[in-house]
This record gives C-alpha cells, sequence and structure tokens, in this order.
C-alpha cells in the first residue's frame, strides 16, 4: 500500500490536540493512493483524510490549496456548480499547513462517495461537465503554476531514457516529442488555464442516489497547473473513455464529449488539435509512469521503501500507439466554436 511515511498513533493523537475536532478515534493508511500517504483519521467530529507530501515543498502545497479553496469558494457562491474539491481544515489559530514527521501535512475532511471502477456514460458524463466547470471557476485565480510535465519535461526525460527503453520505443518516443514541438505555436495558441492535470477515475468520488450516481469529490488536485484546456479533457479520455490499448469505448467518448461541451463548446483551434492533444496525454503519462517506477525501484533498493502501487508504463506507450494510429472522430458535427469567442 502506498503509506510511505508511517505516522505513529501516539504523534497522530497529539498533533489533532491542536484542532477543535476532539480526540482520535481510530486511524488506517489509504492503500489507493500512488504519490502522498494518506490516512483516513476518525475523531469525535467526524472523518478526515491526513495528507503528507512525500515529493512536493510546502510553497507548492500553499498552490494547490489556494486552487481547493477558490473552486470550494465557487462551489459554495454557485449551487448548480458542482466541484466538491476537499479544502484542509484550519487549527485553532488558523493554519492549515503542517509538518507531520517532517513532511508537508494537511488535514481535510472526507467526501462521501465511492470509486467507480467501470465508470458508465452517467458518471463519465457528469466528471467531464465538472471538469469544464473547473476550467471555468479558477480562470480568475490569480495564482500562477505552470505544468512541470509538458513538453521541455518530456524532452528532458528523453534523454535520461536511452538505457531503459528499447530502440523501437526511443525511436516512438523521439518521433512524437518531434511532431509535439512543430505544433507547439498552435497549442500554446489554445484556450489555457487551470486544469486538474490528473482527473483519471480514481481521483473522483461518486455517491449512489435514488436518481443514480451523483459526483461526490474531485481529488488529487496535486498535478494542477496552467496548461490548455483540451489536454486536460484528453487526459480524462485516455482513462474514462477506452480498453488499456487504447480502444475507444464510443459510448463513453460521447458522454464525455456531449458532457464537457454542455458547459463549455469547444473552439475552433480545439477541435483541430484534439487528436494530438490526446497523443500529449498518453505520451505524458507514459513518461511520468517510467519515472514513477524508476523512483519506486531506487526506494526499494535503498531498502527504506514499502510496498506501492505502480501502474504499468506501456498501458500508455500503448494508448500512445492507438492514438497515433487510428483515424480520429471529430470532436463535434457541427465544427467548433470561432476561437475568438473563447
Ligand atoms: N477528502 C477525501 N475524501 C474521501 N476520500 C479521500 C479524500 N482524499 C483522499 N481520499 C482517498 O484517498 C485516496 C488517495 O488520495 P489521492 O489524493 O488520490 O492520493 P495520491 O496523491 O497519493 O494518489 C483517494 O483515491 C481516495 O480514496
Ligand atoms: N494518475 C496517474 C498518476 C499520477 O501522475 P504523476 O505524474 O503524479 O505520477 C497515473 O495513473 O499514471
Amino acid at each position: 500500500m502506498s503509506v510511505y511515511t508511517p505516522v505513529p498513533q501516539s504523534s497522530l493523537a497529539s498533533w489533532l490536540e491542536q484542532f477543535e475536532l476532539g480526540p482520535l478515534l481510530s486511524f488506517r493508511g489509504i492503500a489507493g493512493g500512488i504519490e502522498n500517504t494518506n490516512y483516513f483519521v476518525t475523531t469525535t467530529a467526524g472523518e478526515f483524510v491526513l495528507t503528507l507530501f512525500e515529493h512536493h515543498a510546502a510553497d507548492e502545497v500553499e498552490q494547490f490549496v489556494a486552487l481547493a479553496n477558490h473552486l470550494g469558494m465557487a462551489n459554495r457562491r454557485h449551487p448548480q456548480l458542482s466541484l466538491p474539491v476537499p479544502a484542509p481544515v484550519s487549527n485553532r489559530d488558523g493554519q492549515w499547513l503542517f509538518c507531520l514527521e517532517h513532511k508537508p501535512a494537511i488535514l481535510c475532511p472526507r467526501l462521501a462517495g465511492e470509486h467507480v471502477e467501470l465508470p458508465t456514460a452517467s458518471h463519465t458524463c457528469q466528471a467531464a461537465a465538472a471538469l469544464a466547470q473547473l476550467h471555468l471557476a479558477a480562470a480568475d485565480l490569480k495564482v500562477q503554476r505552470p505544468n512541470a510535465r509538458g513538453l521541455d519535461w518530456w524532452i528532458t526525460m528523453a534523454g535520461t531514457l536511452t538505457a531503459a527503453l528499447d530502440d523501437s520505443d526511443m525511436a516512438l518516443l523521439r518521433d512524437e516529442i518531434e511532431q509535439q514541438r512543430l505544433i507547439h505555436s498552435d497549442w500554446l495558441a489554445l484556450p489555457h488555464g487551470w486544469i486538474h492535470g490528473d482527473l483519471f477515475h480514481d481521483n473522483v468520488l461518486f455517491e449512489n442516489t435514488a436518481a443514480g450516481p451523483k459526483l461526490g469529490a474531485i481529488l488529487d488536485l496535486y498535478n494542477a497547473c496552467q496548461d490548455a484546456w483540451i489536454f486536460d479533457l484528453a487526459i480524462v479520455a485516455n482513462d474514462w473513455c477506452c480498453d488499456v490499448d487504447g480502444h475507444w469505448d464510443e459510448t463513453l467518448l460521447t458522454a464525455l464529449l456531449d458532457g464537457y461541451q454542455s458547459v463549455r463548446p469547444f473552439t475552433m483551434s480545439e477541435q483541430n488539435l484534439w487528436p494530438m492533444a490526446l497523443r500529449a496525454a498518453a505520451l505524458r503519462f507514459w513518461l511520468s509512469r517510467i519515472l514513477t517506477r524508476q523512483l519506486q525501484a531506487a526506494q526499494l533498493t535503498s531498502a527504506d521503501g514499502q510496498m506501492a502501487i505502480s501502474k504499468d508504463p506501456n498501458e500508455y506507450r500503448n494508448k500512445l500507439c492507438h492514438r497515433r494510429q487510428s483515424a480520429i472522430r471529430q470532436i463535434t458535427p457541427t465544427g467548433g466554436q470561432p476561437d475568438a469567442t473563447r
């Protein structure tokens, strides 16, 4: 499980004394995370999630939390929105960012809902609509955070992988980066803003209601940054709407595109660059999964690592190959909005 930093019960109990949350009743590590250490924590005041950031400095955490607070406020101000994002709880002094076991740490309310293993059209449509709402609601947030896993990072990563990849994967990687480089000025002209950056289906919770599934939580804003909005939707498409080899589920893809465009229709330039956005999104997670594997292997050989969930990088290589080979369907039958209206 992905608990990299153990927190002893006595440390947690005394740390919790600074909040108005009553005493610790129970806690347990959360197996599902990849990057950070997470615990479910129960006190007499309710259920919370403790996150210890394994790879982020305190100032980066402040940026994510600024985004979470901004979205949370938009959600409260506009009840028609569906942006349930967890924002941290403050202690008696108003402090919400802490150092626990030498790591930046926050405590958030546990939001309602469960993970969905096999999203349906309803799940996918709601997630896509929420993503478009997130894009619009974050547009007036002043905090800046460029994408640290964009083109420059792909080029740097490729330079480190000559020994790790075979010749055909290396050729694929180099060619894809070159093709992305060629359209980069068009990419920069796309509608941009804050993106979630990692809205995989394991980062969304749904509640079961009498009226059907209802989006309960949007989690893990820790890859949030500024980039092209359709790149964010392409990340969702590649995870929610196809099999591990990249073959589309047309029903889910239609639900995704309809859900997003019910809130924010595409511009012409977004429609044109959608195929390249799908490829860019596949490339980004192929590379980050390779890096995660390498870091986890290094941790285990240094003997201080614990069992961690590691996702298969080749899934995203295969999706990239599929996106390069297949004819990509048009986003809208009637064409996108002129870019001037964005
Ligand atoms: N506020 C929350 N409410 C409910 N569950 C949460 C909350 N935060 C995290 N979780 C649970 O913890 C899991 C891991 O959290 P996540 O932020 O995705 O970690 P990581 O960054 O390590 O991938 C989530 O998939 C979810 O099951
Ligand atoms: N959801 C991602 C993991 C998160 O991305 P990272 O860049 O923070 O490692 C995946 O499934 O690969």
